[in-house]
């Protein structure tokens, strides 16, 4: 069963003179339920419009998004705010609210639901133990590590127990073991809630480290898609081959004497 169906999805934005720019060209993309699903390219591929698309924060210039079988391209302003809550997601730069403590961050997506104040409170006490930060509930962003403003950021995108977490360079401005600790997290999450994760990356390592399948992007296309193990096995495209040759855990990768 796939929890995201993407079928012929085409964003095209508008340049300064006033051209249309095609980002992402005819992607149709299955995730499977329960899966964590990596989606990587270089910078500018369309990563983040394609998987902005899957909320409708970019909506299609054409094509359908099916979430659970409901195509959100279709639905009202109320209806799409609800399956929204089902679609969580984390950035590179965490997103917080600076003025407000760990604890309030959590509690912001709770804002428009009916539970009362001690049905809020007990919700973010359990993710701030899963995400191991219950010491630091009443500090601020300012006050943390990278690494700890993303376990914020994850629990915040976990409130309102979602489906899916869309993962969008997560890891990218963390340290290798901070990285090592999150996507240990992400794993775990993910076993315990069935929680789908869409994971995007540059970095062959994350996808590898956690993903089942994979689909690799490049100018807006996805050029390769299967079993994560299968495609970095066996690359059938030159450039699946280069992201390989590039990729830090090639022992050949070395900057050579100039
Ligand atoms: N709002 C926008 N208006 C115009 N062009 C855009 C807009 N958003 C993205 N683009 C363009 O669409 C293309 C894909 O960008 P996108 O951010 O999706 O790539 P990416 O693979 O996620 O790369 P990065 O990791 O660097 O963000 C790029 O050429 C980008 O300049």
């Amino acid at each position: 069963m796939s929890i995201i169906e993407l079928n012929h999805i085409n964003v095209n934005f508008k340049n300064s003179q006033k051209e249309s720019i095609p980002a992402i060209k005819d992607v149709s993309l299955k995730i499977p339920t329960g899966q964590i699903f990596g989606i990587i390219g270089y910078s500018g591929a369309g990563k983040s419009t394609l998987v902005r698309t899957i909320n409708l924060l970019q909506r299609p210039t054409s094509g359908s998004v099916l979430f659970n079988q409901t195509e959100l391209t279709n639905l009202k302003p109320a209806a799409l705010r609800q399956a929204r809550q089902k679609i969580g997601m984390i950035f590179q730069h965490f997103n917080l609210m600076d003025s407000m403590t760990v604890r309030e961050n959590i509690l912001l997506p709770l804002q428009e639901t009916t539970l009362t104040p001690p049905q809020k409170a007990a919700k973010v006490d359990v993710l701030l133990n899963q995400v191991n930060l219950t010491d630091l509930a009443d500090q601020y962003p300012r006050q943390l590590s990278g690494g700890q403003k993303q376990r914020v950021a994850i629990a915040r995108a976990l409130v309102n127990d979602p489906d899916i977490l869309i993962s969008d360079e997560a890891t990218s401005a963390l340290d290798p073991k901070t990285t090592y600790q999150i996507l240990q997290l992400l794993k775990e999450l993910n076993a315990k809630y069935h929680l789908t994760i869409v994971l995007i990356t540059h970095e062959l390592e994350v996808v590898t480290a956690l993903a089942q399948n994979v689909a690799i992007m490049a100018a807006g296309e996805i050029i390769e898609t299967g079993p994560t193990q299968q495609i970095f096995n066996n690359p059938q495209t030159s450039f699946t081959q280069e992201l390989i040759q590039y990729s830090k855990i090639n022992p050949a990768w070395e900057v050579t004497d100039v």
